[in-house]
């Protein structure tokens, strides 16, 4: 593993190329463009921790193959994932959006406004940790969500996970992004970069986790960073 950012788990650039010019930027709504220009030009290579436009096409069709209507979102950004979701819920739709910097959501926003679908956001401008307390606190939102999107900071996936167990609804989906970290989770921890093996620890911990918690039934998906759903059995 170089010692330079990764972008991609595909070990081929071309490939991955491929994928983006073939299906993704061709399908990609043009608000959500906007949004990845505006990321660019604000943040630079920081941009590209957003949802990549192939994963925001799953994520789309998964929602509506759920007819999903309620979700919850942690981790925003400027609002990809965002937008994506909100983009693919019904008009009456709902998303609560966590996130503890408003100033990278205050980027998107003019492009979530202009898709006109600003009304279906509950953006929340907390630490994911306490807004998720607070929202347990009060008993009315248990099994309240169809979806949950996690994609903040990952030592904290795993604190997450009982409080968004809670969240979602028996039959919903939480999805849990970056769990392959790269593809650093394969190597061995010296081959990895030190500013990775943080994250890579916790995701490795995260995908222990989840694999034993047999209140789920879970799938791997190898597409952006790595992607793991999650669906509530019990
Ligand atoms: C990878 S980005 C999310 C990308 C976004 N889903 C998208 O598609 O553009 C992670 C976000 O998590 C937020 N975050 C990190 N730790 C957090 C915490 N403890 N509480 C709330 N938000 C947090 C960061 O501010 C950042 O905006």
């Amino acid at each position: 593993m170089a010692d330079t950012v990764i972008k991609t788990i595909l070990k081929s650039e071309a490939l991955q190329k491929y994928i983006l010019d073939t299906t993704a930027y061709p399908r990609e709504h043009e608000q959500l463009k906007e949004i990845r220009e505006a990321t660019f030009k604000k943040y630079g290579d920081r941009a590209l921790i957003s949802v990549p436009p192939d994963q925001g096409l799953f994520l789309s069709m998964l929602l509506k193959m759920m007819n999903a209507k309620r979700t919850l979102e942690i981790g925003v950004y400027t609002g990809y994932s965002l937008l994506t979701t909100a983009l693919a819920l019904p008009d009456d739709g709902q998303i609560v959006a966590i996130d503890s910097n408003q100033e990278a959501y205050e980027i998107g926003l003019p492009f979530i406004q202009k898709a006109g679908v600003v009304h279906k956001i509950n953006f929340i401008k907390l630490d994911a940790y306490s807004a998720l307390n607070e929202m347990l606190s009060n008993g009315n939102n248990e099994m309240m969500f169809d979806f949950v999107f996690v994609d903040a900071d990952k030592p904290n996936y795993i604190k997450y996970h009982e409080k968004v167990m809670k969240l979602v609804k028996i039959g919903g989906v939480i999805a849990y992004d970056n769990t392959l970290w790269y593809g650093s989770v394969a190597e061995r921890e010296n081959e990895v970069p030190k500013p990775f093996r943080a994250n890579r620890k916790a995701i490795i911990d995260l995908n222990n986790r989840l694999v034993s918690d047999l209140r789920l039934e879970i799938s791997q998906i190898p597409i952006g960073d790595g992607l793991t759903l999650c669906r509530r059995i019990v």
